[in-house]
């Protein structure tokens, strides 16, 4: 089913459906968005303000009900992975993780992980394993084996929220308020890099994989024509500048033949999670040399 707008959402009167259309976000636990519809009622500004409603419902939950939304949850790779009795959402999670096919070995990892962890901490292992490989997933389990119980359950429910939020994102569509910017700046002379060539592709996600736009930076070292993506083609997935760092140096130094450049395309690849949000990725370079950050 194809996301509902947020509009929609906003126009419900009944908390029934706000739990039929989110209801499933958290894990056997429609109980978050029926009382979120009592605590804080639609409309909801954005997708951020419901997802912030709902963490708020969380978190005034007692104890035992945040014990209770966490063993809601399947264990990764674990017995229900096994029957094929996971929920549609948790089977996509997993298997997109690659723990739908483990080899025997991975397997008995994550199973011996799973206990020593229950052993420890008397409840489920918790991770938002949508984007993660299994490589990380298992030193994510072992770091966090070293945790506190209040820690380790903090770090559970961060993990909730987060697979709430994708799930959500699933179901409704964002505000498109987002947007994707850059900033090239050529530390080498203290200045903002004019004329570089800049492409920019999607890697994954939600929208169609491939390459985007080309752009060529103007005198402040931006993007021409304002943001490279905003509305509803920014939305959630990985994505790739390449930025023509080797070309931008020899035509500056005037050369149009040279060996091989120590820097020639410099690929930043980068996620974007909340496609209501501002997204800027600046470079900083010289010929040997680059940094990025998220900026603002
Ligand atoms: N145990 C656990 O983390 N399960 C979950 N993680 C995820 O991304 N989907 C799940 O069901």
């Amino acid at each position: 089913m194809p996301p509902i707008p947020l509009s929609t959402l906003n126009g419900y009167t009944s908390s029934d459906d706000l739990v039929s259309a989110i209801g499933s976000i958290y894990e056997h636990s429609p109980w978050i968005s029926s009382s979120t519809f009592s605590s804080a009622p639609p409309p909801y500004s954005s997708l951020t303000a419901l997802h912030t409603s709902l963490k708020a419902t969380v978190s005034a939950a007692t104890q035992e009900q945040k014990l209770n939304l966490v063993n809601a949850h399947p264990d990764l790779a674990g017995k229900a992975a096994l029957s094929n009795s996971l929920t549609a959402e948790s089977a996509s999670e997993q298997s997109r993780a690659g723990l739908t096919s483990l080899s025997t070995s991975e397997m008995s990892t994550f199973t011996s992980l799973n206990a020593q962890y229950k052993e420890k901490f008397s409840h489920v292992f918790i991770l938002a394993v949508r984007n993660a490989s299994k490589h990380a997933i298992i030193n994510a389990m072992r770091a966090r084996l070293n945790n506190s119980p209040e820690t380790e359950l903090g770090e559970c429910l961060t993990q909730i929220h987060k697979i709430a939020w994708m799930r959500l994102l699933d179901l409704v569509e964002p505000n498109p308020t987002g947007f994707l910017t850059c900033h090239v700046l050529d530390t080498a002379c203290g200045c903002p890099a004019a004329g570089m060539r800049v492409t920019l592709s999607r890697l994954s996600g939600a929208g169609p994989v491939g390459p985007i736009a080309e752009f060529l930076t103007n005198e402040d070292g931006r993007l021409p024509g304002g943001p490279a993506l905003k509305g509803l083609d920014f939305s959630v997935g990985a994505f790739e500048w390449v930025f023509f760092v080797g070309d931008y140096f020899l035509t500056k130094a005037g050369q149009t033949v040279s060996g091989q450049p120590f820097l020639g395309e410099v690929p930043i690849r980068f996620g974007i999670d909340n496609p209501e949000d501002h997204y800027h990725v600046p470079l900083l370079c010289s010929p040997f040399s680059f940094s990025t950050y998220r900026g603002s």
